[in-house]
């Protein structure tokens, strides 16, 4: 039943992975009942090549697919009973919901509420956008549950670091409200994670992509001379990333790494660009210079920082909050293992992620087109500047409120760019291939220098 359904979700990450069977791991039914049938969380793992993938889904069941849900929600038909996708029925985020509140334990599941929060069980709750990672119900514009797809067990660090910087009364952060959790091969594992909702904010992507069509729609003015400029915001976003990293520091610790560390990271990053080569094969034509590029980093004279980070930042996870920049989504980078991302590293991971994800808002709008077109050439000129001015005003922000000016770090910081454009062109093949052109220009930009003539060939 879950062979047509699960490769079709978005939360799905072994799409394009050989695969074996989908195993059951468990089956929890809620007391309550919703349309005539039972709601259950349903944990199924998956061999691929790079190992074990464990999932978690919510299933409902009814006589026929609830007029609460759409078609997508359809899973599949057993015994007279349609299977659907739970968490799109606003009646089951109102179960949820209301375990929350009551503390309730569910089987081997744990529904709580953080002390102290205040929450109506009542809240409507509908779920969000399809093209996350995760699935999101969001209650009355005053709370919102992401129930977690990709299981690892253990503590998620989502959790872990909203509860973390709310302590340390970080005005960057959403409050932690409530949590669900569960065992998973033996360790108590976030399933649910319930955080204050920012009612009235604004996504940094859709705000500098905003900006960016503003710029391209003017013939003659610059970039700063557009209404719709984004330097005074991706300034205050550098200075946002900066104070929760210091709040990260001061939370969790920080240490100056040993002087080898800079090679360590390097060879980490080495050894992620030879298995993306192995997997992408238009990154393979740029392999010389991309190593080349690794190994001049690889002397970084000076001792690195390493503390927790954010591990995925980009534009898709600060939210303009009327009060000013929050930061969301701190599981880190998806891919990795849960101790990879857990553990400390240097705060350059997240500033060469936001510098990326500038380039990635500036030419996500001018991808594909026809190479000869003078109009597109001009609008791939504008993204450009329009790339370099807020990538700049970034780094300004955070140089000013960290005390230290992140591109000192020189061959170090475009190794670190250079290492997530490469994920990043192996999220695309796997998520968006129409997209892999955007992180394989700035593989061919950042590794430029390194190619023997400049790269004038
Ligand atoms: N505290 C919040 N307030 C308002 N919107 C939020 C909040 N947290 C998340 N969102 C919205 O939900 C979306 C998904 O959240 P995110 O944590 O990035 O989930 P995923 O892990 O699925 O990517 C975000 O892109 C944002 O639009
Ligand atoms: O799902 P997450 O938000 O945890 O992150 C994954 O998906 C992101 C795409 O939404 C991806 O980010 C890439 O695309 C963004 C635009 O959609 C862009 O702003 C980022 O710079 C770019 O890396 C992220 O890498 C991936 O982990």
């Amino acid at each position: 039943m879950l062979t047509d359904f699960v490769p079709r979700q978005r939360w799905f990450a072994a799409k394009n992975l050989d695969r074996g069977p989908f195993t059951i791991l468990s089956r929890t039914p809620m007391p309550d009942q919703v349309h005539g049938g039972p709601i259950e969380q349903l944990l199924f793992s998956v061999q691929t090549p790079v190992g074990v993938q464990r999932y978690q889904m919510w299933i409902g069941w009814a006589p026929g697919l609830p007029d609460s849900v759409g078609p997508q929600a359809h899973i599949g038909d057993v015994a007279g009973l349609t299977g659907y996708d739970a968490l799109q029925d606003p009646h089951v985020a109102g179960v949820l919901l209301s375990a929350i509140v009551a503390g309730a334990d569910v089987g081997d599941l744990s529904f709580r509420s953080e002390p102290g929060a205040d929450i109506d069980p009542t809240l409507p709750g509908l779920v969000i956008g399809a093209e996350q990672s995760n699935t999101s119900i969001v209650y009355g514009h005053r709370a919102i549950l992401k129930m977690f797809r990709r299981l690892e067990p253990g503590p998620n660090p989502d959790a872990e670091i909203h509860r973390a910087l709310s302590a340390a009364g970080s005005a960057h952060v959403a409050a932690p409200l409530g949590e669900i959790t569960g065992p998973l091969a033996g360790q108590t594992t976030t399933l649910g994670l319930l955080t204050e909702f920012f009612a009235n904010s604004a996504e940094g992507w859709a705000m500098a992509t905003a900006s960016v069509r503003d710029l391209l729609s003017e013939g003659d003015l610059t970039a700063d001379e557009v209404g719709g400029d984004f330097a005074a915001e991706a300034d205050r976003l550098g200075q946002a990333v900066a104070e929760v990293h210091a709040d990260l520091a001061a939370a969790f610790g920080s240490e100056v790494a040993d002087p080898g560390e800079a090679q360590r990271i390097i060879g980490q990053m080495i050894a992620s660009a030879e298995a993306a080569i192995a997997l992408v094969p238009e990154l393979a034509e740029h392999r010389d210079a991309i190593l080349a590029t690794f190994r001049a980093a690889a002397d970084h004279p000076d001792g690195l920082t390493r503390q927790r980070i954010h591990g995925d930042l980009h534009l898709g996870q600060v939210l303009r909050t009327l009060q000013g920049w929050s930061i969301i989504d701190f599981e880190g980078e998806p891919s990795k293992p849960l101790a990879y991302r857990r553990a400390a590293h240097s705060p350059l991971r997240d500033v060469a992620g936001m510098l990326r994800s500038f380039d990635y808002a500036a030419r996500g709008q001018t991808v594909g087109g026809d190479p000869d077109d003078p109009v597109q050439a001009q609008h791939r000129y504008r993204a450009a500047e329009w790339a370099t001015r807020n990538r700049t005003a970034f780094a300004d922000g955070y140089a000013r409120a960290a005390g230290q000016d992140p591109r000192t770090a020189g061959s170090l910081l475009t190794a670190f760019e250079l290492d997530k454009a490469i994920y990043e062109v192996l999220y695309e093949n796997g998520h968006r291939p129409h997209w892999v052109p955007i992180p394989m220009q700035a593989v061919v930009a950042l590794t430029h220098a390194a190619t023997p003539d400049g790269g004038h060939s």
